[in-house]
């Protein structure tokens, strides 16, 4: 007898289980995928909310009762968390943000949860259309996001964890926007009060594809990198969170492109400072840079042909030019435009710049880096100087990788030995690399053959220029000689 009632006792358990089974089946398979999970983890936050083990936090959408006193710890949270959703699987929507032609994966509108683990700490996170449960805010759109966990990680939390969430949603936001290339030049935006105008920015330049010695690459990378994590020690040692890089080389040795590389390597927007059209002199540039945002790169291009270079020589060339003025100098004289001085950069660079926020980098080119006044070009000031020179071998390689997409090649021996005498800029190879027409055939030899004439014509012409320069070298010391006689 027991033993028939045993057996029936284990049927009606495998019953009932294969029962829910059943029913488990049916849900998940009429139902979107984790439906079931997503409920039991929202009723399951409500619960924990109820024991007095668990802390909340809440993070409001707006500040106050206005809707554009947007918080921007709910942004950042929210874009942490949207990554987290895509990880998880879980539901999401898709838009596509004004200016921008990327989709972007957010959460969806209504109360959901998104569990989420950090140094093996299980947090619950709630997005809800209200700000306490069953209480509606004034502001009719908004939302809050509430942070569940347990009470011992109180400190982690707020010490650690809050500020992972906001550093993570920081970057999130940065990879969904385009880069943008905002320059002062124009003035028609003016009447809206907007100092800078902008383009979206979208130049194909990458550090990948920049022709350069890749030991000297790798470490722009690496100071790239240090420099994107070093917040807290910028805040430790009492410094603005900015760093100098002086671009110099000859023409065409891809200083420009550099600084395009840097923008889409650190997702930074760039802001071409362009200080002949700075007319309202130093308390102009103050403000231009001051509206500048954080994770920017400013750039002065040409800083020699840009500001005078020292006040002192300034001030020399004002006299000797006074009776032969240029139609330009002319009208910034009567228009009543003011000078940016040498001291006025300077001064912006050390001092002003620590009250703008941070993240910035800072990018002079020039092509004459002897023209410079030490002070400008000091290290603290641009804290790293990187010639760009002419081609190497290594820079050819990636240039044939990216215009001929070869790696190697029998002519590529005879252009090894050529390169480094002719002196040749990254800006001809690539213009002899790249092919005439665009039929698909292979014509890696024909464009390899055309760089190996330009590089003896360049090795003939750097051979001539040595001698030209040889031969006046003489003539000078051939007249001091005759004036010491004399
Ligand atoms: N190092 C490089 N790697 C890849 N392409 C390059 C490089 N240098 C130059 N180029 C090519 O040559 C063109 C001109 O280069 P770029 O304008 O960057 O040179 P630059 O040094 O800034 O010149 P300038 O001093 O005249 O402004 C670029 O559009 C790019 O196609």
């Amino acid at each position: 007898m027991w033993g028939m009632g045993e057996n029936n006792y284990w049927t009606a358990i495998g019953t009932s289980l294969g029962s829910l089974m059943f029913f488990y089946t049916l849900i998940e398979r009429f139902f979107p995928h984790g439906f079931v999970r997503q409920y039991v983890e929202k009723y399951w936050q409500r619960i924990l909310r109820f024991t007095n083990r668990y802390i909340q936090i809440t993070i409001d959408e707006y500040t106050g009762e206005l809707v554009d006193q947007k918080n921007q710890s709910y942004t950042f949270a929210d874009a942490y968390l949207s990554a987290v959703a895509i990880q998880r699987a879980l539901q999401l929507k898709a838009y596509t943000p004004k200016n921008s032609n990327k989709l972007v994966l957010n959460m969806v509108d209504y109360e959901m949860t998104i569990p989420d683990e950090y140094h093996g700490v299980t947090f619950w996170w709630m997005l809800s259309n209200t700000n306490e449960i069953g209480k509606p805010r004034k502001v009719d759109t908004s939302r809050s996001l509430t942070l569940t966990f347990h009470k011992k990680y109180r400190h982690f939390v707020t010490e650690k964890y809050l500020d992972h969430v906001m550093e993570k949603g920081k970057e999130v936001l940065a990879q969904n926007q385009q880069r943008k290339l905002y320059t002062n030049s124009s003035r028609d935006n003016w009447y809206k009060q907007e100092m800078w105008s902008h383009v979206v920015f979208n130049h194909p330049a990458t550090l990948d594809n920049l022709a350069m010695d890749k030991a000297k690459k790798e470490d722009i990378m690496e100071d790239l990198i240090a420099f994107r994590k070093a917040k807290a020690y910028y805040a430790k040692i009492g410094k603005a969170w900015k760093r100098g890089y002086l671009l110099y080389g000859p023409p065409g040795t891809g200083k420009s492109t550099m600084i395009a590389a840097i923008s889409e390597f650190m997702n930074y927007d760039i802001y071409d400072l362009e200080l002949k059209s700075v007319r309202g002199g130093n308390s102009e540039l103050r403000k231009l840079l001051l509206d500048t945002s954080d994770r920017s790169i400013i750039v002065i291009e040409d800083i020699d042909c840009s500001i005078a270079l020292t006040d002192k020589r300034k001030s020399k060339k004002k006299t000797s030019s006074k009776k032969k003025k240029s139609y330009e100098q002319r009208l910034a004289e009567i228009r009543g435009d003011k000078d940016v001085t040498l001291s006025g950069l300077l001064n912006f660079i050390d001092g002003l710049w620590s009250s703008t926020g941070g993240e910035k980098l800072i990018i002079f080119t020039t092509n004459h880096v002897e023209k410079l006044d030490p002070a400008l070009i000091r290290r603290g000031r641009m804290d790293k100087h990187i010639e760009l020179a002419y081609c190497s071998f290594d820079g050819f390689k990636i240039l044939a990788k990216n215009y001929l997409n070869i790696d190697d090649h029998p002519l590529f021996e005879t252009i090894r030995h050529m390169i480094d005498e002719a002196r040749i800029t990254p800006a001809d190879v690539a213009e002899n690399l790249m092919p005439k027409t665009i039929n698909g055939g292979d014509c890696s030899e024909v464009c390899l053959g055309k760089l190996i004439t330009a590089l003896e014509k360049s090795k003939e012409d750097a051979i001539r220029l040595e001698a030209e320069k040889l031969l006046e070298e003489e003539e000078e010391s051939e007249e001091e000689e005759e004036d010491e006689d004399f």
